[in-house]
């Protein structure tokens, strides 16, 4: 994307947010469209054309697979459509990048990967990340690689239920809430115990107070254009906190040195993977976690690479607040924020996907010399960006730093710094986006953690898929962050959309056994019999009786960005939602509305035109268990992209079908 793609962008990030509140869903028109994936009248899938669409993809990336990895993936993705008899096979034996992923995920790796830094090591990619592998203190969970979905349309049973909005329990009527439960899901609900939600049970929510121990949970994703800094920034910080050791600290320098990658070393700490430490460019979301002295962080450390722009989402679209790291350097900025690199389009994306809390860390500034002429001029120039991409100017802070010396992270800077350190006995203020004497640790922790929608009826929707080790013969485990509610051991829940009802067994935060977990943790779940071939990322986890609405067909408001291309009926399009990406087609326009106000301009408009804002109906080749976003916001936005281009931001305003 050019420099002057961005300009349609800002503003509407801008009027983004404004827009999000107070929508109402509209009364929609009966369009016809033909659309290859539409169910036929009995409501199955048309067999014969989401065949040859599936096929179709699996011969488009076998041509694609440049790599081991990929051609592995391939035939693994073949290899599951296929069907493996043996109940075990059916998940991979480690999670990560070695899983399995939807042909889905190929569609945006049409890149060409010649720009990376290292052609991929063909001998070091068959990875193994058992569970049991990793550092006690650290997961580093490698979460948008994935079980296989692919298995065809009509194998993901469709949605037999209604799309009951969910609202806190004592908002819902009884009586209704057991005559939509009664009548949607008889099989389900006859054999519950009802349970109160996790909130209202008083020991789960002392239990969930003391494991925070009175500290707020913050997800933060690290963001920025590729070689910013901040793989080793986040590295560094960990180290620099105790969370990795000396000893791990050790191994990474000496694995760093054998790959002549001396300059890496505190990248390897998030970077695990042998192809990610071969290129030395991160290619997924890694997780850790720590501690300040008010929040416990789970810091998500995002790729920089235009290439890994889908997995950037799928880390930002779990994140509370975020890091834009920056390169300081001349030249490296520029680049990365002037000439179409990542530095705007990740701020905006992150912004669309609901944050709105940015620390700025200016780093590398050990390279010019921690000069104050620089740093403000980059001060300058992104915070005129930021304000106008829809963040408030109180909520963004900037921060010099060196990930490399480790300066400013928890410390102040050796360097003399008269211009940021802080005099004696001044107040903390936000003056020109700075807080004098602050480092990255303090604004980390003075950051305002979001309202967690913990009474509401429990949701999570499915990262990762996997198998892992120690854990009993048969157990499948799955990972995700809560959106909303909270779940105990022993609760059942529901799977979605399998309507398979479940018993948890055990919840696992950070390698650690809890016993209950509430929104924003990031969890993993162990569970017993469950049929893997039922569990894909993307699926929800639910309150059994307030299942998720799952949906093919939705109506959505949407902000288009800077197009080049006009949407019209028919436009397909990448449904970025979480951490999946699914095939659709805008099928039909129902309204352009004016995207600062709001008001509507125009029923049925033709076209939608970049910079404009409208009411869209967009159809999913398959269902996705979603909400409305005036019900929970996490599970209720979305991003539309095209041939690596983000083309629209949106949210749900109805579910059609
Ligand atoms: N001089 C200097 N170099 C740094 C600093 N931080 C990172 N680097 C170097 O910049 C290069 C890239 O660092 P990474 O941490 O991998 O960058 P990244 O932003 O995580 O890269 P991707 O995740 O692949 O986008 C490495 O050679 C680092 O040593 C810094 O503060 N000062």
């Amino acid at each position: 994307m050019r420099h002057s793609d961005y300009r349609g962008l800002e503003k509407n990030a801008h009027a983004f947010d404004e827009e999000y509140e107070g929508l109402s869903a509209r009364s929609v028109d009966e369009h016809n469209y033909s659309y290859p994936f539409s169910p036929n009248s009995s409501g199955e899938f048309m067999t014969d054309t989401s065949n040859k669409q599936e096929h179709s993809l699996l011969a488009f990336v076998a041509p694609k697979s440049k790599n081991k990895k990929k051609s592995k993936d391939t035939s693994t993705v073949n290899k599951v459509v296929e069907e493996p008899s043996n109940f075990d096979d059916k998940i991979p034996q480690t999670r990560g990048r070695d899983a399995a992923r939807p042909y889905s995920d190929f569609q945006f790796e049409m890149e060409p990967e010649d720009d990376l830094r290292k052609p991929p090591n063909q001998a070091t990619t068959n990875r193994s990340s058992h569970l049991d592998t990793l550092p006690a203190r650290i997961a580093t969970l490698k979460i948008s690689e994935r079980i296989d979905r692919s298995v065809s349309p009509q194998k993901q049973s469709r949605s037999t239920l209604d799309s009951p909005s969910i609202t806190p329990r004592q908002g819902v009527s009884p009586v209704a809430a057991s005559r939509r439960t009664e009548t949607t899901t008889p099989s389900v609900t006859s054999t519950l115990k009802r349970r109160p939600l996790a909130a209202d049970r008083t020991n789960t929510l002392d239990d969930y107070k003391l494991r925070l121990e009175g500290r707020d949970l913050l997800n933060l994703v690290v963001v920025g254009h590729v070689d910013a800094g901040k793989s080793t920034l986040m590295g560094h910080l960990l180290v620099k906190l105790k969370v990795v050791d000396d000893r791990a600290m050790h191994k990474n320098k000496s694995e760093a040195a054998r790959l002549g990658k001396e300059s890496f070393s505190y990248a390897f700490v998030l970077d695990e993977s042998e192809e990610e430490r071969q290129r030395g460019v991160t290619m997924d979301i890694a997780q850790a976690q720590f501690k300040t002295d008010t929040k416990l962080v789970n810091v998500l450390d995002a790729p920089g690479h235009k290439d890994f722009i889908p997995n950037m989402i799928n880390g930002a679209a779990q994140a509370d607040v975020a890091i834009l790291v920056v390169d300081s350097r001349r030249g490296e900025f520029e680049t990365g924020f002037e000439f179409g690199g990542q530095t705007r389009e990740h701020a905006l994306l992150v912004r669309s996907l609901g944050v709105s809390q940015l620390i700025c860390a200016v780093n590398k500034m050990d390279a010019i010399d921690w000069s104050q002429e620089r740093f403000e001029e980059i001060v300058k120039k992104l915070s005129t960006f930021l304000k106008s991409s829809g963040y408030k100017e109180s909520d963004i802070v900037f921060v010099p730093v060196s990930g490399w010396t480790g300066e400013n992270l928890i410390t102040p800077t050796k360097s003399p710094l008269s211009w940021y350190t802080k005099e004696a006995n001044a107040p903390d203020t936000l003056i020109n986006g700075i807080i004098r004497g602050k480092t990255l640790i303090d604004l980390i922790d003075r950051l305002k953690p979001p309202e967690r929608p913990i009474a509401k009826p429990f949701r999570l929707c499915i990262t990762d898929v996997f198998r892992a080790t120690g854990v009993g013969a048969g157990t499948v485990s799955i990972a995700g962050r809560i959106d909303c509610g909270g779940i105990e051991v022993n609760d059942r829940v529901l799977l979605r959309p399998s309507n398979d009802l479940v018993t948890i067994k055990t919840i696992q935060i950070e390698n650690a056994n809890v016993p209950s977990a509430f929104a924003g943790d990031s969890i993993i779940l162990h569970m017993q019999g469950v049929d893997p071939t039922h569990l894909f990322v993307g699926n929800v986890v639910c309150d059994p009786e307030y299942p998720i609405p799952c949906a093919t067909r939705i109506q959505a408001r949407i902000i288009i960005f800077n197009i080049t291309t006009p949407i019209l009926p028919g436009t397909p399009v990448v449904f970025h939602f979480k951490s999946i990406q699914e095939q659709g087609k805008i099928i039909s326009l129902v309204e352009e509305l004016d995207r600062v106000t709001g008001e509507l301009k125009r029923q049925r408009p033709r076209l939608l035109t970049k910079n404009s804002s409208g009411v869209v109906e967009i159809a999913l080749h398959r269902q996705i268990c979603c909400e409305l976003y005036s019900n929970v916001k996490e599970l209720g936005r979305f991003m539309l992209r095209q041939s690596g281009l983000t083309m629209a931001a949106g949210i749900i305003t109805k579910i059609i079908e």
